[in-house]
């Protein structure tokens, strides 16, 4: 079975990723597990789009295999977009969940208009070749008080269009189908599916 190398130091998306490949004829292999010391690559861009190549670049030249790896945030239309590309340090480099939730709720305190998205950019790159983009966007509302466990970062205040549950209330088997990383990975396997 075609083996896809999976670059990603959050244990969060790592379960989704397995979980989407599981139904698919491809193996996800996780870069993290398959190489011991992998080491953290800066995030300098100041897109999903330059994140996520950087990622999937830098871990394909060094082990010199097929990566794909995964930038992605929350962007808030009333914050103009933040957290952004920020969303894992919103509240600092420490990246923790529980402190970027409560930023994002203290920064829309008083605020009625809560439209938000998740937005995904998943980038493949192959030694040798071109490096391959796809985005996926999950459209929301942020809700005024955290409900749910599942999950990992803004789950449980986010509710995707369509639904009143948060992410963390509907849980992984609802998340997987709609998400924006699912999305996401739907058309990345479009454009890469002729060439596996
Ligand atoms: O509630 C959420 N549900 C999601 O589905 C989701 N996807 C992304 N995010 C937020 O955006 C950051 C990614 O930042 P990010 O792409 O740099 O990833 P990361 O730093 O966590 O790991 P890595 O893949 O870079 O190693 C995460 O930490 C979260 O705060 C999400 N929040
Ligand atoms: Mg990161």
């Amino acid at each position: 079975m075609k083996q896809i190398y999976v670059a990603t130091t959050n244990k969060g998306k790592v379960d989704e990723f397995k979980n989407m490949f599981s139904s698919l004829d491809i193996e996800m292999v996780s870069l993290m597990e398959a190489f011991d010391d992998v080491e953290d690559v800066e995030e300098t861009g100041t897109t999903f789009e330059e994140n996520a190549k950087l990622k999937a670049e830098t871990y394909c030249k060094t082990y010199q295999v097929p990566v794909m790896a995964d930038d992605s945030g929350l962007v808030v239309d009333a914050l103009n977009g933040e957290p952004g590309v920020y969303s894992a340090r919103y509240a600092g480099e420490a990246k923790n969940d529980d402190q970027n939730i409560i930023k994002l709720l203290n920064n829309l305190e008083g605020q009625s208009q809560r439209n938000a998205a998740f937005v995904s950019v998943i980038a493949y790159a192959r030694p040798g070749k071109d490096t391959i983009v796809a985005e996926g966007r999950c459209e929301g509302e942020i809700t005024e008080k955290r409900k749910g466990t599942e999950g990992f970062g803004y789950d449980p205040v986010f509710v995707p269009v369509g639904y009143i549950q948060t992410m963390a209330e509907l849980g992984s088997e609802v998340k997987n189908q709609i998400s924006h990383r699912k999305r996401a990975l739907d058309e990345m396997l479009k454009q890469i599916r002729p060439l596996l």
